[in-house]
């Protein structure tokens, strides 16, 4: 018997509606598997913890977390208890940086039974790669001065080795797909760092003689997600392009709720992390509708990542046939719930 520990932060808002929901469907993966099993520990850190301790996690919570296999996150954030920045820097970003978990891997692509915005949206199957710890995404900086004199200064951050770590890791994966890589930049606008993107961009392509490649400013290939997606395999961005680049992933899917990420670490020091790309949605919480395929497609990217390829793609055939067979929430153009969704999904599974 095959047991995975895993460290499940429902988080705020609706992180408590769909991260059940995807706990049911692993538990019944594991069922399906018949030699797995899964150690779920829940750990109530969010915005309500933060209102009583004065911190969104305890000052042990990285060291209790780092006995995990991997840690499932739903989402971060209230900004009616807590100002984002605090509560974001605090959990989810925290975890990511200390953790080292410097790729953040968000794969977009049509979804039978799901209406896109798109008028053709034409079996698009992209992956963004986005640096995940470092980037326009740094504590470095400050405020000076009151009133009139204010001032913030906000640096950016690109290392050497970070950048290249997430060039290498996006033309690995382009390598056993589709062998196209576009990068990210804006080297017109951005002066110092994104020429630098782009060198590193350059140097490390010559090791892979076999693998297309592309190079857009930033404006024009978030355009380009919405007008012609399918050009796209792999694309590698930094943390703030990358940020924005896959919620626009998210709504030609069709909607923000079904995008999931995965936050990995790659030198095995500590947990990788598993989280939808989506927020807490203040606006519809608690009514039971959130839609929990984000989630769910997360909880296959950490069973992909444990190792159990075939199992994953059992959870996201039995997740689109669900959808296609019209059993969805209302952001996607249904009436179902949360639940309903979940339920039907887990049995689909079970009947595979
Ligand atoms: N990774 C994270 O934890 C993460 C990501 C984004 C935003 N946030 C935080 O979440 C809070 C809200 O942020 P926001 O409103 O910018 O983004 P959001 O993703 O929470 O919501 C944007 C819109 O998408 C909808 N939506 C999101 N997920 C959905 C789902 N599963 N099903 C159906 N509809 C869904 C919401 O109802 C809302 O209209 C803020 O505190 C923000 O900082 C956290
Ligand atoms: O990384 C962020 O900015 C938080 C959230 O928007 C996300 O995409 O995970
Ligand atoms: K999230
Ligand atoms: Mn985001």
């Amino acid at each position: 018997m095959i047991k995975h520990e895993i460290a499940v932060i429902p988080g705020d808002g609706i992180g408590n509606e769909v991260v059940p929901a995807a706990l049911n469907v692993l538990n019944a993966a594991a069922e399906v598997h018949g030699g797995l099993s899964f150690k779920f520990t829940e750990f109530p850190w969010n915005c309500d913890y933060y209102l009583k301790h004065g911190m969104m996690m305890p000052e042990d919570g990285l060291r209790t977390l780092q006995s995990f296999e991997a840690v499932f996150l739903g989402a971060v954030g209230d900004p009616a208890k807590v100002p984002d920045h605090i509560s974001l820097w605090g959990l989810l970003i925290k975890i990511r940086r200390e953790f080292e978990q410097v790729i953040n891997i968000r794969p977009a692509k049509y979804i039978q039974g799901i209406v896109s915005p798109l008028v053709n949206p034409n079996d698009f199957d992209l992956i963004v790669v986005r640096e995940n710890s470092e980037g326009e995404y740094s504590e470095v900086g400050g405020r000076i001065h009151k009133g009139e004199d204010q001032m913030a200064i906000q640096n950016a951050i690109f290392t050497r080795k970070g950048t290249e770590r997430a060039i290498r890791y996006a033309f690995e994966l382009a390598a056993k797909r589709r062998g196209h890589l576009t990068s990210a930049t804006k080297s017109n606008g951005i002066f110092h760092s994104m020429p630098f993107w782009d060198d590193v961009f350059k140097e490390v392509s010559q090791d892979y003689p076999d693998t297309r490649t592309a190079s857009y400013h930033i404006d024009a290939l978030a355009a380009f997600f919405v007008t012609r997606p399918q050009i796209f395999d792999v694309i590698v961005a930094s943390n703030l392009f990358g940020d924005i680049l896959t919620d626009i992933g998210a709504a030609i899917m069709g909607s923000i709720g079904i995008a999931p990420a995965a936050n990995i670490n790659l030198n095995g020091k500590f947990p990788s992390m598993f989280e939808p790309v989506h927020g807490s949605a203040p606006d519809i919480c608690g009514k039971g509708i959130a839609n929990p395929i984000g989630q769910i497609w997360t909880a296959k990217m950490m069973l992909d990542h444990l190792g159990h390829q075939e199992l994953g793609q059992q959870v996201l055939d039995a997740m689109e046939a669900t959808i296609f067979s019209g059993i969805k929430t209302p952001d996607i153009g249904g009436k179902a719930s949360t639940q309903e969704m979940t339920d039907d999904i887990c049995s689909r599974l079970k009947k595979l």
